[in-house]
């Protein structure tokens, strides 16, 4: 577990005080993975940095596993250090070093043996997917492949947490997917806990399980990830929401579809962490001898199963139409409303 407590760090910028973390406070299970969201200077990247006291603290504390961070001394802080991995926007690969050898680089500070070095390279080389390129140098690499590196690198001491600062927005979209799937491939393996800081909410929706929002320096608003992509609270954390769902739910939208739809009834189907969300519209159809139609509507994937709204038409006799209504109601975990009758 890590536990954060009123931290904060402020820097002086022109004679005034810019609060860059302002009393934080958050509880982040381990094996979790846990992310922080927000636009530029929002204060993620002094957050994370924080944590493994890459910025020292003006106030507050940093506890993982009833270890005090934020109290060590600095012999204390170097070995706690080994158990807290870090990757940036910019990997920061040593470029005179072949991937090999960067990735041996912590071992050898921390003074493990030649031997058990080259067996631990390996096995990274192999977790990562790097099998075959050992011997390139940094500018050989693709990004996603230099990103590859940095992780390996940063799990050459089997930390504990890995925080991870923009590890992808230096990324185009599909080796964004593949190094988010490394990510969530290596939290399973490993059991390790993961803070990730980001300012774009797919990565969010794809691999967190929980995330705090920041503004201004300060927590506005966190918990489950379904739950703040069902509910979000805060304007900050709607648009970040906006980013994948689009904003397709309101009037002007449902007046239209009624307008466009000639027969049966409009329903919006709100599912909640669903795993089986294709299956129970062919379901219902089946069942009750419906048809339903697609009509607009949007489904995403998080870590806890689907999330989104689907608008449908379904057509059949009155009375059927009721029954697969109560039935979507009482035996699935979809939230039904009937929009309308279409005309
Ligand atoms: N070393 C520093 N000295 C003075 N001000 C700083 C320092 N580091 C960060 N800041 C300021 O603190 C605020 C938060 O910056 P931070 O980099 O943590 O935000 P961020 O959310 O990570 O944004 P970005 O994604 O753009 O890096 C900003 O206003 C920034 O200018």
């Amino acid at each position: 577990m890590i536990s954060i407590e009123g931290l904060s760090k402020f820097f002086k910028q022109d004679k005034k005080q810019l609060k860059a973390v302002d009393n934080l406070n958050l509880k982040i299970n381990r094996g979790e993975i846990y992310g922080i969201i927000g636009y530029s200077g929002a204060g993620k990247s002094t957050f994370v940095r924080l944590i493994n006291r890459l910025e020292e603290p003006t106030s507050g504390k940093v506890i993982i596993d009833n270890q005090e961070i934020t109290s060590l001394k600095s012999n204390e802080l170097r070995l706690a250090r080994r158990e807290i991995g870090m990757i940036f926007q910019h990997f920061n690969l040593l470029w005179s070093r072949t991937v090999k050898e960067n990735i041996a680089f912590p071992l050898e500070i921390a003074g493990v043996s030649k031997e058990e070095r080259e067996k631990r390279v390996q096995e990274l080389i192999h977790l990562v997917g790097l099998t075959g390129r050992e011997n390139a140098y940094p500018s050989q690499l693709s990004g996603g492949q230099k990103q590859r590196v940095g992780i390996a690198r940063a799990l050459a001491n089997k930390p504990k947490v890995l925080l991870c600062d923009e590890a992808t927005s230096a990324l185009d979209p599909e080796t964004t997917n593949s190094i988010l799937e490394l990510l969530v491939d290596i939290n399973a393996k490993m059991k390790l806990t993961i803070i990730l800081i980001t300012h774009e909410m797919h990565v969010i929706r794809k691999i967190c399980s929980s995330v705090a929002v920041m503004e201004n320096g300060k927590v506005v608003e966190q918990g489950d990830v379904l739950n703040v992509f069902q509910k979000p609270q805060q304007p900050v954390t709607k648009k970040f929401v906006e980013q994948v769902m689009g904003n397709n739910e309101d009037n002007e939208v449902i007046n239209q579809l009624i307008t466009n739809t000639a027969s049966g009834k409009i329903l919006r189907l709100q599912f909640i962490g669903e795993t089986t969300n294709q299956a129970l519209i062919s379901e219902v159809s089946r069942k009750f001898n419906v048809d339903i139609n697609i009509l607009q509507g949007k489904i995403t994937q998080t870590q806890h199963g689907a999330f989104g709204t689907l608008y449908v038409q379904m057509n059949g006799e009155n009375e059927v139409i009721k029954n697969a209504c109560q039935f979507i109601e009482n035996e699935t975990s979809v939230e039904l409303e009937v929009i309308e009758n279409a005309i």
